[in-house]
């Protein structure tokens, strides 16, 4: 449309060019009036080559702008690209709730696959045979229709192996439906913190699914045309496909970031207790590096098979990243693995790993390396790694948060909560 508008406007410049032309004096004088000699005939031939002349340098116009015009539909600028992308996807993501229903079993027990902050969610087999699972906003979900639009914007503008994948979406009358590839391993937690599950998870799975999640979140923070902070990574939002690799999930509290910006803040704090960087849970701020610290917290679990929050061992009070703290300044750290992991692991590699877990959940956000960084880190033997710093502690009893909306942190140590839509800032 803009591309009209500019020829348009083209156009009107150059006819009123030329009207210009044939009205200036100069190629308008009576005969005998001027010095020059001319007369009537001389007068009229300048006026029609001065016509031609502002014809032709209006086509030259009009071709140049309709170049740039294609050249701008081909490369957009950032904001018609976000603006055009919106609405590309509003379309191509829609999908009718008689098709859901009927994939669904019409929302079915059977087909429930588990209940998370915002409803329930199905397993579905859509006409052609391809499974999917379906997200259904409950209406007593903590969880609205902006997180609802968030996740549908966030996540159909990525791509990536590690990230899970958003086929459809549906709002019709009261339901509010998201349709994603069905990942038949369900979630990391799923096997990490069930007794019969957990010998699956061999120390080569637990290294491919912590380098899967690394990549996923490189992929977000820095390699996407978007900067993005996750803002609750846990195992749970941590999908499992058919091969064990992980795919990130759950994208309603994504928060986009423009390229300029590396730290906001919020009054509304989302987020689940035991993965929040301290100053997330108690100030608001977050940025890439609170999605290092949930990382490190994950990648700490899944070395030790054990939940941050969970840990009630007799030498340990507090949390996971206090046992795990304690361990390494009394050069124990391996004492932290596993003991499902046992003959599988080499010590040097185990020990990178732990030193890793450690430098992402340091206290100084600034202190916590980027997840670039980490990848590095997580593959080289030979990098050096800085001593890491004191983790930050929070003890389950002990830690509350207020913040405008009550329905926050406070007294819901397991849950996400409510925030407003993202405004999309490309990068
Ligand atoms: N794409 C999927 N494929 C297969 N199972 C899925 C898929 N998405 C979700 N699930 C299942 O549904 C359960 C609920 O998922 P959901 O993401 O809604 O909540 P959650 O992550 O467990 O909790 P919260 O909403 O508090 O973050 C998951 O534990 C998982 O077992």
């Amino acid at each position: 449309m803009k591309c009209c508008k500019y020829s348009r406007g083209v156009l009107q410049f150059g006819l009123s060019c030329s009207v210009r032309y044939e009205t200036y004096p100069f190629f308008n004088r009576e005969p005998g009036t001027s010095s020059m000699g001319g007369n009537k005939q001389k007068g009229l031939r300048t006026t029609i080559l001065a016509s031609v002349g502002a014809f032709l340098g209006m086509i030259g116009i009009l071709t140049i702008s309709t170049y740039y015009c294609s050249k701008r539909r081909k490369n957009p600028t950032r904001r018609e690209r976000i603006k055009r992308s919106h609405d590309t996807h509003e379309e191509l993501l829609q999908m009718d709730l008689a098709t859901v229903k009927e994939a669904t079993n019409n929302f079915s027990f059977e087909n429930k696959l588990g209940e998370g902050g915002f409803g329930p969610v199905y397993k579905g087999i859509m006409r052609d045979g391809k499974e999917v699972a379906v997200k259904r906003l409950s209406q007593s979900s903590g969880q609205g229709h902006n997180e609802f639009k968030n996740e549908v914007i966030v996540i159909a503008e990525l791509q990536h192996k590690n990230l899970v994948r958003l086929l459809g979406c549906c709002a019709e009358g009261e339901e509010n439906l998201l349709i994603y590839e069905f990942m038949p391993n369900t979630s990391l937690d799923a096997f990490l913190f069930d007794t019969g599950k957990q010998a699956e998870l061999d120390w080569s799975k637990r290294m491919n699914i912590v380098n899967g999640i690394a990549r996923g979140l490189v992929y977000l923070h820095e390699d996407s045309r978007l900067k993005i902070v996750h803002r609750d990574l846990k195992p749970s939002n941590v999908l499992l496909d058919h091969e064990m690799n992980p795919k990130i999930s759950d994208f309603g509290m994504a928060r986009i970031f423009g390229t300029d910006t590396s730290q906001a803040n919020t009054k509304r704090v989302v987020g689940t207790y035991g993965y929040m960087a301290p100053e997330y849970a108690m100030a608001g701020l977050f940025s890439v590096k609170s999605d290092v610290f949930s990382f490190g917290v994950v990648l700490l679990e899944i070395i030790s098979g054990k939940r941050n929050k969970m840990l009630q061992l007799p030498e340990c009070a507090g949390s996971l990243l206090t046992y795990a703290w304690r361990l390494w300044s009394e050069d124990k750290g391996l004492e932290l693995v596993d003991p499902l992991l046992e003959g599988s692991w080499d010590a040097s590699e185990m020990l990178r790993y732990i030193y890793i877990g450690l430098l992402c959940v340091q206290a100084n956000p600034n202190d916590r390396p980027t997840m670039s960084t980490v990848i590095f880190m997580l593959g080289s033997e030979t990098a050096p790694l800085p001593q890491p710093k004191e983790p930050a502690f929070y003890v389950a009893d002990s830690f509350t948060f207020e913040s405008d909306d009550q329905s926050s942190l406070k007294g819901r140590p397991d849950s996400s909560n409510d925030l407003s839509i993202t405004s999309l800032i490309p990068r």
